[in-house]
């Protein structure tokens, strides 16, 4: 079929039909979705919610009953043939029913409060766990799939998702209130509920369309020109640009620019939005045609005597009732969204291989935690024919790619930059997934086995700075060893940081973020120093491979070399990897590597590179002469020459 045979196809009625049922059905599935989110989150609360709601709503049917009745007994008593007692018990119950509402609407807003903040911390956790749950990072470098995360977490986070769960309940017991009316128009003439509810539904539905494509348009699928203004708009907003923003005397530009942008992304948005209010005026149209037909036949039977005017006064007040079934303004709208917002997770989630909206069963447990009188396992390392290519390069990193490290050997990677070391380093946790060949820790694929993956600690160039304190900015590392204290102790002393505790006046406790109250920042140095420990209480946490790619460059060249040297020291027996470009850092390895464009070139220790004179000796030759230049450092000296 071709694509215009297959759009006809589409406009015909058969295909039209199949996809409001696809519609249909969606739109179940979210109302569903919306109701297990709220339900799991607080179903105590829920049922009493939902109780008090049906009472509500309840008692706004039984109201317009009432009133007609109170109208009914009032014009019998001004004849003189009414029952004076009964019409004052009507008008009691009336008032009862009137009461009623208020009254289960403020405990409603009470349990909605608990439900709303039950509801946002479970959706908050999914949409954590969506976020980790591949278990490379192929996806979040992807900028399609990174943008939907980015939008799914924004409109999350908006207050207006939490007004939208906490309006389920007015917009429930408007609808069910409407459903009341309904029945209470049918009673009269079934013929004229339906007018009028299809009246307002149409009306309803065109209207929720209308601003629901508002919505899509502002913050679902924001264009190019919009998400470049936002940019813009953000980048004048953060103190991290500001700097540069005010030197370059860039803030006129950007804002010219900004606005410029804003104009040209919302041209189509208001074309769109002139197109799509034209079925909300036709179906206006039609309700006003439904109401007169409703009031004109209603006005007939009262005028010529076939309805009383009790009954009359009652289907008034249903007829108000029943536009509770078409648009509800802004609470509608809200609830919506968060319906539309909740949907998005769920698909989200089912996609990457997670439950809708139940959080994902931990598949393997955790690796027994290493007791303490009990070394960790050092790893072995096995990589046989190695092929990966990024999706949005043309030339592979690795074609055939082979290395194989024993466990307890340390081994350093050396190479120019762009070389394919921290891809490698990448590949070897499991970020990403070789697309030939294999990598093994000991017998497992990091990439698709977690317990493989947990076996290798890396600290990174860009490694995390936690705002969090300086006990688990260690213990992070340590993944829930038997002894962490100890561990945590023991592992920032190896990392050369007992000064840090001591800075911090020996409060372990002290979170590492001046943003908080009693917190403080660290150093570029000392947050390595914190960096390292974590690598290093991984060990007591089951790691058997630390690696070390870089996460030093900012430290100078001799405190550099101390540090991995004391690396090296404190985890001999271990397999570590080490990637640094300064070659006087990493001499001290067991072994020596040096990649480029993706291939081992040489592959030994450092006094035989030296000995070879092949490509690691002119390189640390290179760097010890630049060395000695700028320090005036005696070149001769290798090992007191950190180059
Ligand atoms: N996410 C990515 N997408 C596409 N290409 C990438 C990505 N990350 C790295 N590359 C490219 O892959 C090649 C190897 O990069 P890699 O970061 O592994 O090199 P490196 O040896 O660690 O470099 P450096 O010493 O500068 O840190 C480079 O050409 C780089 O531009």
């Amino acid at each position: 079929m071709t694509s215009s045979t297959l759009a006809a196809a589409e406009r015909a009625p058969a295909g039209r039909f199949r996809r409001w049922v696809a519609t249909t059905v969606g739109v179940g599935r979210s109302y569903l979705g919306h109701a297990e989110l709220v339900w799991r989150s607080a179903p105590a609360a829920v049922i009493a919610a939902l109780s008090l709601t049906l009472v509500g709503a309840a008692a706004s049917t039984a109201g317009i009953v009432l009133l007609g009745k109170v109208v009914g007994a009032a014009t019998a008593a001004a004849d003189g043939s009414g029952d004076l007692e009964q019409g004052l018990r009507w008008m009691a119950w009336l008032a009862v029913s009137f009461l009623i509402p208020p009254v289960s609407g403020a405990a409603v807003s009470v349990l909605s409060q608990h439900i709303m903040s039950a509801a946002v911390a479970r959706v908050g956790a999914l949409t954590s766990e969506f976020a980790s749950a591949p278990d490379g990072i192929e996806q979040l470098e992807d900028p399609t799939a990174a943008r939907r995360l980015h939008r799914m977490v924004q409109a999350i986070g908006e207050w207006t998702y939490l007004e939208g769960i906490g309006a389920t309940w007015t917009v429930l017991q408007t609808r069910l209130s409407g459903i009341g009316a309904f029945a209470v128009i049918a009673d009269w003439h079934w013929w004229a509920a339906v007018l009028l509810a299809i009246g307002y539904l149409t009306t309803g539905r065109a209207l929720t369309a209308w601003l629901l494509a508002i919505f899509a348009d502002m913050a679902l699928e924001p264009p190019m020109q919009r998400r470049r203004a936002s940019y813009l708009f953000d980048v004048l907003m953060k103190g991290n640009a500001a700097k540069e923003i005010r030197l370059f005397g860039l803030p006129q530009w950007m804002i010219e620019r900004y606005g410029r942008l804003w104009q040209q992304a919302m041209v189509d948005v208001w074309r769109r939005r002139n197109r799509t209010i034209r079925p909300v005026i036709a179906t206006t149209v039609v309700m006003l045609l439904c109401a007169v037909a409703f009031y004109g036949v209603l006005g007939w039977e009262t005028w010529t005597g076939i309805v009383p005017a009790g009954t009359a006064t009652a289907l008034v007040g249903a007829s108000m009732g029943l536009q509770a079934i078409g648009m509800l303004g802004d609470e509608q709208v809200l609830c919506t969204q968060a319906i539309a917002t909740t949907d998005r997770l769920r698909r989200a989630r089912i996609e990457v291989g997670l439950p809708g909206l139940s959080p994902a069963p931990d598949p393997t447990p955790r690796p027994a935690p290493v007791a303490d009188d009990q070394p960790t396992r050092p790893a072995r390392i096995r990589i046989e024919d190695l092929h990966f290519g990024y999706p949005s390069r043309q030339t592979p990193i690795f074609s055939g790619l082979d290395l194989e490290v024993p466990a307890g050997q340390s081994i350093a990677i050396v190479g120019v930059n762009g070389a394919g070391k921290s891809t490698l380093i990448k590949l070897l946790c499991g970020l990403y997934r070789p697309d030939a060949g294999s990598i093994r820790i000991d017998d497992a694929a990091p990439a698709a086995d977690r317990r493989a993956r947990e076996r290798v600690a890396v600290i990174f160039q860009d490694f995390v700075r936690y705002q969090l304190s300086l006990k688990e900015n260690v213990a992070l590392g340590a993944r829930g060893a038997p002894d962490t204290e100890a561990v945590v102790s023991r592992s920032l002393h190896d990392a050369a940081g007992d000064d840090i505790l001591d800075r911090l006046g020996g409060n372990w406790d002290t979170v590492l973020s001046g943003e908080y109250r009693g917190g403080t920042d660290l150093s570029g140095g000392q947050w390595q120093r914190v960096a390292l420990a974590r690598a290093l209480a991984a060990i007591a946490g089951g790691s058997g491979v630390l690696v070390l790619d870089e996460p030093t460059a900012a430290l100078d060249v001799r405190a550099e070399a101390h540090l991995f040297d004391r690396f090296l020291e404190v985890t001999r027996g271990m397999t570590t990897v080490l990637v640094s470009h300064r070659l006087s850092s990493v001499r001290h390895a067991d072994r020596i590597v040096v990649i480029d464009n993706g291939r081992i070139v040489e592959d030994g220790s450092h006094d035989q590179l030296l000995e070879r004179g092949g490509r690691y000796a002119d390189m640390f030759t290179l760097q010890a002469s630049r060395f000695v230049a700028a320090s005036g450092a005696d070149a001769t000296d290798n090992e007191e020459l950190p180059c």
